[in-house]
């Protein structure tokens, strides 16, 4: 049984070079998957330095690659090791029982702080009360940044969870974090990069590497995580968890021995993941949203036509407002599957031999799948160019669900956010278009232009907040 087919590779560099040079003319590292999945097929293999890479692209092997316990393992080496103090710590990149053990702590917590349940709720709308009031009050002619004036008050929301804190949103610390966490994510690509399959290159060419802008926003980001810690440390109760860190430190205490995972380590790197995880995503896809409702002015009349018809001006939307509100369901799924924040998974490992569809995936093998091409596929949606809400939408306006429409990714490794990252969505996009038309700053349209990373973000651009009568 063979490696699934691909280009050949040369020693040292496998096929780095034509990589780099695919990068380079599609701009986005999903473009180069796609472009290679037109060559050779829905399961790719490639070698970069010295990862062996397979990625998948249509529903079947997508399923499959996502599915398989072979393969919710997640990859080692230097860049996964370099953000975690030469080791494995946190909850995206650690597997086996240690992963089992931390998410299940993390998800218990999330839960009695407040996700699913109505404080969440309170929370998050409060949140995009403060965000419009400060719109208000900064906003001039000119209008203002997106997705910049979004990202400090998204962050509140996973902060109070986390550290019971909120930042006032002209603080100039937050403003410094949210621009380390933007910065991390330019810098990568979820493959491990580079920096993972030829980690030598550190040392000649730096500058291809990131290496260096990379260690300073984890620095950065591991200090200022750090010091949230060490104030609860003095005043944290054993009687009571105010958030998730106390709930952490007081398991660590309990635990105390040398074969438990509650560490201090962990708990650094822990926050540091979920930092990276969450705000990033959450922003990126509020700021594309504000870019679509500039670009398609009448779906934005039907937004506010639907809000107005059901719920009206007077009253805050809230979720129990969310089944009735099909069109607002139907926009933001459709923006999530044009705009693919995560076009491809976070990257798996495979914990041995495995096959698919007849091909043999090597022990230890990087995996990923491309959810852009199961979002922008021909074949599943007829013109996946089109911006047509209406598409998830049936003839009995109802909600259409489709199996390839996965931007949270599926199985045991999928995102743990989801139901945060839905609420947070819907209850900042109702209050905005409740109390805003969307509209730019001047004749000629900003262009809808996507930066590249480990996630898509919207370049920055202008618009300007128009408060409705
Ligand atoms: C629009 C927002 C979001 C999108 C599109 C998104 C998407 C994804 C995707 C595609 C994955 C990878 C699944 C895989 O590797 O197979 C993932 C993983 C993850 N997400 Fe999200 N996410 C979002 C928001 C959030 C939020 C708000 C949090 C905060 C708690 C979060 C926390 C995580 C974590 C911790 C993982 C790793 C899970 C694991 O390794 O098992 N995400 N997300």
């Amino acid at each position: 049984v063979r490696f699934p087919p691909g280009p050949c590779w040369i020693p040292i560099l496998g096929n780095y070079l034509l990589f780099y040079e695919l990068r380079k003319k599609l701009g986005f590292t999903h473009l180069v998957w796609e472009w290679l999945s037109k060559r050779y097929g829905p399961l790719v293999g490639v070698k970069l330095g010295k990862d062996k890479l397979v990625i998948g692209t249509n529903l079947p092997v997508v399923k499959e690659l996502l599915t398989k316990e072979q393969f919710e393992a997640r990859p080692d080496g230097f860049f996964f090791q370099f953000r975690a103090f030469g080791e494995r710590y946190g909850l995206v990149f650690v597997d086996g029982e240690f992963f089992n053990e931390q998410k299940r702590f993390v998800m218990k917590h999330l839960k009695s702080f407040g996700l699913n349940k109505s404080i969440m709720e309170d929370r998050i709308s409060s949140e995009a009360e403060e965000l419009i009031q400060h719109i208000l009050k900064i906003q001039k002619d000119d209008g203002l940044v997106i997705p910049g004036i979004v990202e400090i008050s998204v962050v509140n929301i996973l902060w109070s969870i986390v550290a019971g804190r909120r930042f006032e949103l002209d603080d100039k610390k937050a403003q410094d974090l949210v621009d380390n966490i933007h910065t991390s994510f330019r810098l990568q690509d979820m493959s491990g990069g580079i920096l993972n399959q030829m980690p030598f290159l550190r040392f000649i060419c730096p500058e291809l590497t990131s290496f260096n802008k990379l260690k300073d926003v984890l620095g950065n980001l591991t200090s200022f995580v750090k010091k949230i810690i060490d104030e609860h440390r003095e005043t944290v109760s054993s009687y009571e968890n105010r958030d998730l860190v106390d709930a952490f430190l007081n398991e660590m205490k309990k635990q105390g021995g040398n074969n438990s995972t509650f560490t201090e380590k962990q708990l650094i790197i822990l926050l540091l993941d979920l930092f990276l995880a969450g705000p990033e995503t959450t922003s990126a896809t509020l700021g594309f949203a504000a870019l679509y409702l500039i670009h398609y002015p009448h779906i934005q009349n039907k937004l506010h036509d639907e809000l107005d018809k059901v719920i009206g001006k007077g009253k805050r939307p809230c979720m129990k407002d969310k089944p009735t509100l099909v069109y607002m369901e139907a926009f933001t799924m459709e923006l999530q599957r044009i705009i693919n924040v995560t076009p491809t998974t976070v990257s798996h490992r495979a914990k041995e031999d495995a096959d698919v569809m007849g091909y043999r995936i090597p022990k230890d093998s990087i995996v990923l799948a491309n959810l852009y091409s199961l979002h922008m596929s021909k074949d599943y949606w007829t013109d996946p160019e089109n911006f047509r809400p209406e598409r998830f939408i049936d003839e009995n306006g109802a909600i259409v669900q489709y199996d390839f429409f996965i931007p949270f990714g599926l199985g045991k490794r999928r995102c743990i956010g989801e139901a945060l990252a839905k609420t947070s969505l819907f209850l900042y996009l109702t209050a905005l278009l409740q109390k805003f038309r969307i509209r730019p700053v001047s004749e000629e349209l900003p262009p809808i232009k996507s930066l590249d990373g480990a996630t898509i973000s919207p370049a920055p651009f202008r618009c300007f907040f128009e408060p409705r009568e």
